[in-house]
């Protein structure tokens, strides 16, 4: 591979003899991986696991496999799936992923918290908070709030409110250069230092929204030490942020405080570097807020009163297709309705596209429940499960019905393949018409 000169000299003078040995790894194939969902009892067993990812293997899962359209494994790069695993939250904490889209890092931070709590995943890119929004819906997770906003509002409306922050910043992406030569078409050697002020700007609104005794993570995917330990050392003169240990395994090393204002706790950070391990370019450093004081209440948001009409149809849906009623707190907004997450804040003129589950949408007499049901309910919620041969999931997906002249009652069903739910379907008269969404279709 064909690297910028500048970029080579860099390392050449940061490493010395071990720029060579980093270097070669430029000319190796980059390194894939995957994570399966623990949400999900069908997901597949780990064939080749990564010593620092509980869920993670290497591997490839392809876009149109059952296990990966069914939410049963997210494809992430090894290195990439350390970041969410210092952060490590807890079921029923409050953590805010403050760069999140595509996702990676929100749904294994999902896995963590079990459903529990509430994770607030932003993205400031509209286009990429829609595939944010979407990779969070087929992952299944039902405790989390998608947003499309900038950081500076979002912390001048909920200061303190969170346990947990990650901040996956955006950066010069010299570790992605295996994976995305394109990326290299951004770098000179001044768009460190262009990252860098940008970094800086997010880290004090994330630090402005995170708890006194509150933790932090902030991430890269980059080797630049503008990025990495000298925005941690300003991170820690300047925002008065302690710089935390972190558990090292597999190869992944130190930071470097030599390569910054020489504080020693800068050797807490970590680096993965592809020629000490298997996986791209990253850095991690975990911060705490001094202090300990709870998450601030904030504004809560208020539930929706269903009206009578709405109520009628919603409970027409479950009696007839779902083995419980769905019990709120519901958020309506127009004619759509989700559960919301616990702690849900009230937001205002902020851009939410997805507030915990989506159940679906009010209609003319009858209530449409959403495809978001498939991936975030188990089979067992549902009366009736239809399995599909591979020839019908290869045409459901092709937006055809599917016969079942058996099945006489008239409901909403899901179809399994391989054991894996992946869609709704609507059963009337021995016909599984379809539901799924045409944007997923083939
Ligand atoms: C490294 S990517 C995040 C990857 C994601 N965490 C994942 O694991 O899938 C950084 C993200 O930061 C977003 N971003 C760009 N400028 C930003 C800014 N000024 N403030 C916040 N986020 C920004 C980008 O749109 C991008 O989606």
């Amino acid at each position: 591979m064909s690297l910028p000169s500048g970029f080579t000299e860099k390392y050449q003078h940061l490493l010395g003899a071990e720029a060579a040995a980093f270097l070669a790894t430029f000319d190796q194939p980059a390194q894939s991986g995957y994570r399966i969902n623990p949400l999900h009892p069908s997901a597949p067993a780990l064939p080749e696991p990564i010593a620092w990812s509980q869920w993670g293997s290497y591997g490839k899962v392809a876009g149109t496999s059952i296990a990966h359209l069914a939410g049963d494994v997210y494809s992430q790069e090894p290195s990439a799936q350390f970041v969410a695993a210092v952060l490590a939250p807890t079921p029923g904490e409050r953590v805010l992923d403050l760069c999140a889209a595509p996702g990676g890092k929100t749904t294994q931070l999902g896995s963590f918290m079990a459903q529990q709590g509430l994770l607030v995943a932003n993205e400031i890119n509209a286009g990429r908070a829609r595939v944010l929004s979407s990779n969070v819906e087929r992952f299944g997770l039902t405790n989390t709030l998608v947003t499309n906003s900038d950081p500076q509002s979002l912390a001048a409306q909920l200061p303190e409110f969170f346990d947990r922050i990650l901040v996956d910043a955006p950066c010069s992406g010299e570790g992605m250069f295996r994976k995305d030569p394109g990326a290299m078409a951004y770098w000179n050697p001044d768009y460190p230092a262009q990252c860098a002020t940008r970094q800086r700007e997010i880290l004090r609104s994330a630090e402005a929204m995170l708890r006194p005794g509150g933790t932090l993570v902030y991430s890269t995917c980059t080797f630049s030490p503008e990025e990495d330990e000298q925005i941690i050392a300003w991170a820690a003169q300047e925002l008065g942020l302690s710089i935390e240990p972190i558990a090292k395994v597999g190869g992944i090393a130190d930071g470097r405080p030599d390569w910054a204002d020489g504080n020693p706790a800068l050797a807490n950070t970590a680096r993965l570097w592809p020629h000490l391990l298997q996986g791209e370019g990253h850095f991690v450093a975990k911060l705490r807020k001094a202090g300990d004081e709870p998450a601030r209440a904030g504004k809560q948001q208020v539930a929706a009163k269903l009206s009578r009409t709405e109520q009628a149809d919603l409970t027409a849906f479950t009696q007839s297709s779902l083995t419980a009623p769905i019990i709120g707190p519901f958020l309506k907004v127009g004619d759509n309705l989700t559960t919301m997450p616990a702690a849900m804040p009230a937001l205002a003129h902020i851009h939410v596209l997805r507030a915990g589950l989506d159940l679906g949408t009010f209609k003319k007499g009858r209530f449409e429940p959403s495809h978001a049901l498939a991936t975030a309910l188990p089979a067992s919620a549902f009366q009736t499960v239809v399995p599909l041969t591979a020839e019908e999931f290869d045409r459901y997906r092709h937006g055809e019905t599917v016969a079942r002249p058996t099945l006489k009652q008239k409901q909403t069903v899901l179809l399994t393949y391989e054991g894996a739910g992946f869609a709704l379907g609507r059963l009337v008269n021995g016909t599984v018409k379809n539901a799924y969404p045409k944007g997923l279709r083939k």
